[in-house]
């Protein structure tokens, strides 16, 4: 929070919030290459502003005033050598200007000053991605000021703001005649080209036509006596100025989404797609929705900001409406406009309206649409767009049961195939490569992609050339347990049950399982009877080739994996005893059986300690396992 120094002829100088300080010395060094965008965002907050007094305006009316003609003035003076944007919005009252203007209170701050790295470029993508919003006004101004009166405040309580960026403003009572905010900018030396009425324009046509308001400028005409451009007295409107989700889609170009994009979701970077659609029928809504290129900071931050901009009939009526798209589509930006909605509609009664359950549904069954077509025909797009939100979708298959199978569709895995981390792998490859005979789809699950790829249970998989799919996402457990098949293909863990590989096996391997078993009858009794508190069962397996040993569980049992990710969130797991198979062609295996009665509790007990260990657990008695193993590698008994 801000403190207060001083008090000078009733100016009050106040420090900059820490972060503040920070993102301002960081953004006039990373962002200059692309300076011009502090007109973006001034616009961008003027337009908001306007959009936040139309909306208050609804419940009370007297807050226009009598000016209803919401608009953005933006002029130079050449002379001062300053820019001034201006609206008549919804202003600030001095409080709000001292938070709203010195501090960041945004969810993602911590994490974005954690990530930065101080390499510019990458940085400058960081700043872009956390929005830069007004401090981008410093990348060219050397002083701002910005002059503010509240609506429904009088005359005499308006606010002057000012700062020269270094680390404190100053705010100070003042008087402004009409309602709203003008901000002004003083250049540092060698940004003259802002004071021109012809790139003033260019830049305003170029990034901020998409804002549904007029942005006015004073007309200018070339005086040939003086020979200069002189201001006439008179405002032109330079803008389409209407709503752009209005217009038709042959009417926008990509540019325009792409700005436009720019402005709802306050990002830096293009979105990676869109979809823009006019719904009509019993229900009566537009809706532009947008996927980001980049996961936002507080995309795992449960209080983070997340929904779309509602509007009704044009009018905006709030950001972040959660209820117009479900939780797994969390990251999707943009503008839903219905026209059925009541202009007073509170979040409450979004809850529970009919027309937002009808637009919720619309809209997911859009963006699915949208990402079913990234998937099949812009692959590299639809790659990126799964690295940043791959994990989010994967929740839609336990929350939207409705859409679940068009959610399938579109997960990706890594797997055995390419055998890399890398998560390309659809249901449909998996089923596509399936060997004859192979009925179900598997897949092991571990803490860790490395975890995962070397899991003993993989060993008779790669030996007769089954895929396996390899997940290590925390929220994979949690979607298993929604997404039971695929295709009419069940989803079966290598690491749980006595796995039936039989329809793949020839007649000869089935002839020889059988005698193993029948052979290593008695060593498993052993097995049993020395680690009888310790497992639940012991038997021989054709699952290994390399290993000696590993555990699984039975079918029903919630499995190692999903235990341990339990107890880590200090939930009680139940109590589940492994199975412990053995490899009957292990070398270690026959030194076991041959060992002396002495030893063998000793060996049976670094067998079973083993196999929990390539599963991923963490040994209860570490050093006594240590132990053992050596003893055991000297050839010592166990004494
Ligand atoms: N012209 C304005 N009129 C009224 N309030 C404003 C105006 N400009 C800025 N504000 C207030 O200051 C806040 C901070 O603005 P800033 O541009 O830094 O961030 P933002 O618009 O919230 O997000 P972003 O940084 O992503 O643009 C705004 O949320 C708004 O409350």
């Amino acid at each position: 929070m801000s403190e207060t120094d001083t008090s000078v002829h009733g100016a009050e100088t106040l420090g900059f919030q820490a972060e503040v300080k920070q993102l301002l010395h960081l953004m006039i060094h990373s962002l200059y290459s692309n300076k011009e965008i502090f007109l973006r965002e001034l616009v961008s907050n003027a337009s908001d502003a306007c959009d936040k007094l139309r909306f208050e305006a609804i419940d009370e009316p007297d807050l226009l005033q009598g000016d209803t003609d919401l608009r953005i003035r933006v002029e130079y003076d050449a002379a001062a050598r300053s820019v001034t944007i201006s609206d008549n919005g919804v202003g600030m009252s001095r409080d709000e200007a001292v938070s709203h203007l010195g501090t960041i209170a945004r969810s993602g701050t911590k994490e974005f000053f954690s990530r930065l790295t101080g390499d510019k470029q990458k940085d400058a993508q960081l700043i872009g991605q956390f929005g830069v919003g007004f401090y981008s006004s410093f990348i060219v101004a050397q002083k701002v000021s910005v002059l503010s009166r509240r609506a429904g405040a009088v005359e005499t309580d308006a606010v002057l703001w000012e700062s020269d960026g270094q680390g404190e403003f100053s705010v100070t009572q003042v008087e402004k005649a009409d309602r709203g905010t003008s901000v002004t900018l003083y250049l540092r030396e060698g940004e003259d080209e802002f004071l021109s009425g012809w790139k003033l324009r260019e830049v305003l046509r170029r990034y901020s036509d998409h804002i549904s308001l007029p942005i006015q400028m004073l007309k200018e005409e070339w005086d040939s006596e003086k020979s200069e451009q002189v201001k006439k007295t008179e405002w032109e409107t330079i803008n389409q100025a209407n709503a752009l989700w209005t217009r038709g889609k042959s009417d926008i170009t990509d540019e325009q989404y792409q700005e436009f994009y720019k402005h709802v979701a306050h990002d830096y970077e293009d979105a990676l797609a869109w979809t823009h659609n006019r719904v009509e029928g019993r229900s009566e809504y537009t809706q532009l929705l947008y996927i980001p290129k980049h996961a936002p900071m507080d995309l795992w931050d449960r209080e983070g900001k997340r929904g779309v901009k509602l509007y009704v009939k044009r009018v905006f009526i709030m950001d972040d409406a959660e209820q117009l798209l479900p939780m797994y589509l969390r990251f999707v930006r943009g503008v839903i406009d219905s026209a059925d909605l009541p202009l007073n509609v509170s979040r409450e009664l979004l809850q529970e309206s009919r027309d937002v359950r009808v637009i919720r549904e619309g809209s997911t069954k859009r963006v699915l649409s949208l990402l079913e077509d990234l998937a099949e025909n812009k692959p590299e797009q639809y790659t990126t767009f799964w690295e940043q939100f791959g994990q989010v979708i994967k929740e839609g298959t336990g929350e939207d049961t409705a859409n679940k199978e068009r959610i399938a569709k579109l997960l990706r895995f890594a797997s055995t195939h390419a055998d890399n981390a890398a998560q390309t792998v659809s249901f449909a490859d998996y089923v596509g490569r399936m060997k004859e005979g192979q009925d179900k789809i598997y897949y092991v699950s571990a803490d860790s992609f490395a975890a995962a790829s070397h899991s003993p249970h993989l060993e008779i998989f790669r030996k007769k050339g089954l895929e396996v799919l390899l997940l290590s996402d925390r929220v994979d457990e949690w979607m298993l347990s929604y997404l039971r098949d695929f295709d009419g293909k069940s989803l079966v863990s290598i690491a749980k049950g006595g796995l039936d590989l039989d329809q793949l096996a020839d007649d000869d391997e089935k002839k020889h399982q059988t005698e193993v078993a029948e052979t290593f009858k008695p060593l498993v009794e052993r097995l049993k009877a020395a680690l009888t508190e310790k497992v639940k069962d012991v038997r021989v397996t054709g699952r290994l080739v390399d290993s000696p040993a590993c555990v699984v569980v039975d079918e029903n049992e919630l499995s190692p994996h999903l235990l341990r990710m339990l107890q880590s969130a200090g939930q009680t797991a139940p109590d589940v005893k492994p199975i412990l198979e053995i490899n009957p062609e292990h070398a270690l295996i026959a030194r076991i059986q041959a060992s002396s009665d002495g030893d063998f509790g000793e060996w049976s007990q670094l067998l079973l300690d083993q196999a929990m260990l390539a599963e991923g657990a963490h040994l209860a008695d570490a050093a006594g396992f240590v132990k053992r193993m050596n003893r055991l590698l000297l050839g010592g008994s166990a004494g």
